[in-house]
């Protein structure tokens, strides 16, 4: 039985990045929260994610830039030690007491402690010290409880204990030799930032034969070729059929299915996540815990009577990125508040509209990789009548002014029924904050005879928008 001071409008179990705004949210929509969260508010985000591996990443982006810049020149090579120092400055040394303020300025409850459902519009907390809280929600519980890093099934990988991106982002010991599984955002982005920071033999698996296989094709292209001029080795086609580390934590050594093998001195896994639904009391809601939990527009569980749970960000598979799980945590927020105060229900906000347009997202390689709505072949497959351009970024007179070899390649996909952008992708260096242009374009759906007026300024990067809409006929 829950106190009464343990009665909230909504409980919000997972105080990542997007549990937090959902709270948010939701008292500026004047109801009360509880956030509870086991162990660092700001998640697997700010602390194992999104925030190091930039850290970690930006140094060499900006040492790319230099080197492309006749009459300048790096000092030496990277200094990892300071990288590593600016990197657990901007995790705040893990140390999450800015994120319980600001939840507590909302103001809402912070409850620290592992959190489970127990049944509709019930939760409990097991705390630090051992005891349970047992809270009760007027109006809405929120499951936003993320993902962790999944590791397959390969005899003696998990006895390896390899890294995952938790151990990887918050490296303390460059290791020389890296082999590195996966072929994903994580594994391209940590085995480029760690071979940047000194692990000078940098092996990278791919059991297919391309990198980022969710992007247009030549962005992994583009991406494997940059690794192999910098001297990482990308070995497409190969499966690693079993993993031996005698020592714990010496030489670990990976066999791959064409017989051979890498020895290294660290293995790093980026392949893939599972969704944090074990163990939170989904069964006492009538939920099984194998996958994520899937919800309508307004972030409501759709397998569950009388509406009183959500689920956002990660945890509900819809597209595993920080920007889009706070996008739908606003919905959420949003539409709780509406539902307990009895305010209309239609207002535009209240609804998720863009997590199936394609979410923006910036793969913070080098080059980066830009991309937005639909792939060329997923719009394809979801029966457009489509039509692509693509132009060389390296021709447009912005490019020019960025140093030697400043080069790229981007591609627009277009509705032809339609004449709107169904899509973009840029792949070059430094080009993450153009997305948004594109974001615009496709979400708005704005005409393609309507961008034509749409001037981009000269000498920029962004004159490539104007390339690219010539090259389709305007
Ligand atoms: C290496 C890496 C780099 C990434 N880079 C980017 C990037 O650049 N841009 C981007 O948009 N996305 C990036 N992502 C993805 C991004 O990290 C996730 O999409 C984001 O963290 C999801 O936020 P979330 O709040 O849903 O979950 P999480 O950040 O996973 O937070 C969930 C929180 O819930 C807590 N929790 C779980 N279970 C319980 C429980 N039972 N009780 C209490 N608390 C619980 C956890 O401790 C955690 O704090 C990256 C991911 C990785 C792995
Ligand atoms: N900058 C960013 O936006 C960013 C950065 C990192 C992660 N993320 C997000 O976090 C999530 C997790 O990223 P991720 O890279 O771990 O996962 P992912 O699902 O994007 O990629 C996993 C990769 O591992 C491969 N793989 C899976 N099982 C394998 C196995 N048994 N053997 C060999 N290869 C295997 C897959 O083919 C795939 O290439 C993604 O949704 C990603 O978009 C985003």
């Amino acid at each position: 039985m829950a106190n009464k001071n343990d009665v909230f409008d909504v409980i919000v179990i997972g105080a990542g990045p997007v549990g937090i705004t959902v709270a948010a949210r939701a008292v500026r929509g004047g109801l009360t929260a509880a956030v509870v969260e086991e162990r660092l508010a700001g998640g697997e985000c700010e602390y194992y994610a999104c925030v190091p591996s930039k850290a970690l990443l930006w140094p060499m982006e900006l040492a790319a830039e230099v080197n492309r810049m006749p009459g300048l020149q790096l000092r030496g090579p990277i200094d990892a030690a300071a990288v590593l120092a600016r990197r657990d400055e901007t995790v705040s040394h893990r140390d999450d007491g800015h994120e319980v303020n600001l939840i507590e300025k909302f103001p809402a409850t912070f409850v620290r402690g592992y959190g489970r459902l127990a049944g509709p519009l019930r939760a409990e907390v097991m705390t630090p010290e051992g005891g349970t809280r047992a809270l009760r929600a007027r109006h809405a519980v929120v499951v936003a409880t993320g993902s962790a890093p999944a590791v397959p099934d390969v005899p003696g990988l998990r006895e390896a204990r390899p890294w995952t991106n938790r151990e990887a982002t918050s490296v303390q010991q460059v290791p020389k030799r890296l082999v590195v599984i996966g072929a994903g955002p994580v594994a391209c982005e940590m085995a480029q930032a760690l071979h940047s920071l000194g692990a000078e033999e940098t092996t990278v698996l791919v059991r297919g034969d391309r990198l980022l296989t969710r992007a247009e094709p030549f962005a992994g292209d583009l991406v494997a070729q940059s690794f192999r001029e910098s001297g990482i080795d990308v070995r497409f086609g190969r499966s690693a059929t079993r993993v031996e580390r005698p020592v714990a934590g010496g030489p670990v050594t990976v066999h791959t299915d064409d017989g051979g093998q890498v020895d290294a001195d660290e293995l790093l896994v980026g392949t893939g996540r599972r969704f944090s639904t074990n163990d939170i009391g989904l069964d006492t809601v009538g939920l099984r815990p194998d996958g994520p939990i899937r919800v309508d527009a307004s972030m409501r569980a759709t397998a569950v009577a009388d509406g009183w749970l959500y689920a956002v960000g990660d945890v509900n598979g819809r597209n595993l990125l920080t920007h889009m799980g706070k996008y739908q945590a606003r919905v959420c927020g949003d539409v709780i508040a509406a539902r307990a105060t009895g305010r209309p229900e239609d207002a535009p906000g209240l609804r998720d509209t863009a997590d199936d347009r394609g979410a923006p997202q910036v793969v913070f390689t080098e080059p980066q990789v830009c991309m937005v709505g639909r792939t060329e072949s997923q719009a394809r497959a979801d029966g457009f009548n489509v039509r692509t351009v693509e132009y060389d970024i390296g021709e447009v007179a912005g490019a020019i002014v960025r140093g030697i070899g400043y080069t790229g390649r981007a591609k627009l996909v277009v509705d032809e029924d339609r004449r709107v952008l169904l899509g973009a992708t840029f792949v070059a260096s430094d080009m993450a904050d153009m997305l948004h242009s594109a974001t615009i374009a496709v979400n708005a759906e704005v005409p393609l005879d309507q961008l034509w007026h749409a001037v981009p300024p000269f000498p920029t990067v962004s004159e490539i928008w104007l390339r690219l809409l010539e090259q389709y006929g305007l």
